[in-house]
């Protein structure tokens, strides 16, 4: 599937052998720029993702993000509907052609929480975090890591079913570290690809003997997790302010008091981002532990939640 492609027109192309018809610039991310396009057949639309490859390694890591996504066939993980290779005068495009979720992600609704002042009611965090937790179990029990998890790589369908999106970080799990040459490898490559906000501790300064595993992701859910309850992210503010996140993240976070979320949802948080990796729960314990809460739930009793 998807190496056949022709650009028909200027707002049409053809990804094997159907033709979808440009709609509008839905985003533009750091690696790639996303279309709203419609299918002529079916009349759905889809999220067109462009991403430019400069050179061989650019090409190389696209194919990786398409088998990433032929690897789950998941609620909580985006599925690809078909890919293709363009060539033109010189330049290298990717095409991924991926259902579109048009409530937009996680990040977009928190902000417009922000904006409204009001908040998630806790049922509703509960509820979403469960679906990202079962996406990443599927990803975690294939031995892959996502390794960018953040609110803006979450999107939300209509019923509020989160889905884990962009793969194009995603790598084995189990990474080795042998010697001073390798870590700093790792180190470079988390710079580049991994959000400085949502990065795990490991990931800052790569020990020479080694192993670097899914703990990362867990890391990155603590982060999504004080993000839904706080409406931004544990270090965003460290960030946008130029102090050093990789100093921050060496202490354990702080839960802003008085804090209207149940003691049981602020100790999950508290025991998920915890800075040794050794130390930090595994997805699912994790999961069992947002079931139960989920079991204990009383329900919102903030009328400015939603
Ligand atoms: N299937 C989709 N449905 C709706 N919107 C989408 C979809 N895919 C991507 N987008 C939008 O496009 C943006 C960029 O997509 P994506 O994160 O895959 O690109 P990227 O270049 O890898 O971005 P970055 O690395 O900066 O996170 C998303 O944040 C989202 O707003």
């Amino acid at each position: 599937m998807g190496q056949s492609l022709c650009i028909c027109s200027r707002s049409a192309i053809t990804i094997d052998n159907k033709r979808y018809y440009f709609i509008q610039k839905l985003d533009e991310g750091g690696f790639s720029y996303v279309d709203l396009v419609e299918g002529a057949q079916d009349g759905r639309f889809y999220a067109l993702k462009r991403i430019l490859c400069h050179d061989r390694e650019g090409r190389n890591e696209a194919q990786t993000e398409v088998e990433m996504h032929r690897l789950f066939s998941h609620p909580n993980i985006l599925s690809l509907t078909g890919h293709a290779f363009t060539e033109r005068s010189g330049k290298s495009e990717a095409w991924l052609l991926l259902p579109y979720i048009s409530k937009g992600s996680l990040w977009s609704v928190l902000e417009k929480m922000r904006d409204k002042g009001s908040s998630m009611a806790e049922s509703r965090v509960l509820h979403v975090l469960r679906g990202i937790c079962e996406g990443l179990k599927a990803i975690h029990d294939k031995g892959y890591a996502h390794r960018d998890l953040k609110p803006t790589n979450v999107l939300l369908e209509e019923n509020d079913r989160p889905v884990l999106m962009d793969l194009g970080s995603m790598n084995k799990a189990r990474i080795e570290v042998r010697g001073s040459r390798e870590a700093m490898t790792i180190q470079d490559w988390a710079a580049q690809r991994c959000t400085i906000s949502y990065r795990a501790p490991e990931l800052f300064n790569v020990e020479s003997h080694c192993i670097i595993d899914e703990k990362t992701d867990i890391w990155s859910l603590g982060c999504v997790l004080y993000c839904m309850m706080m409406l931004e992210g544990p270090y965003d503010l460290i960030f946008q302010k130029g102090d050093s996140v990789a100093l921050a993240v060496q202490n354990p976070v702080t839960i802003p008091q008085p804090c209207s979320y149940s003691a049981g949802l602020q100790n999950l948080l508290s025991s998920i981002m915890v800075t040794n990796p050794q130390e930090r729960p595994d997805i699912n314990w994790v999961l069992e532990q947002v079931k139960s809460l989920q079991g204990s739930d009383a329900g919102p009793v903030d009328t400015n939640r939603v």
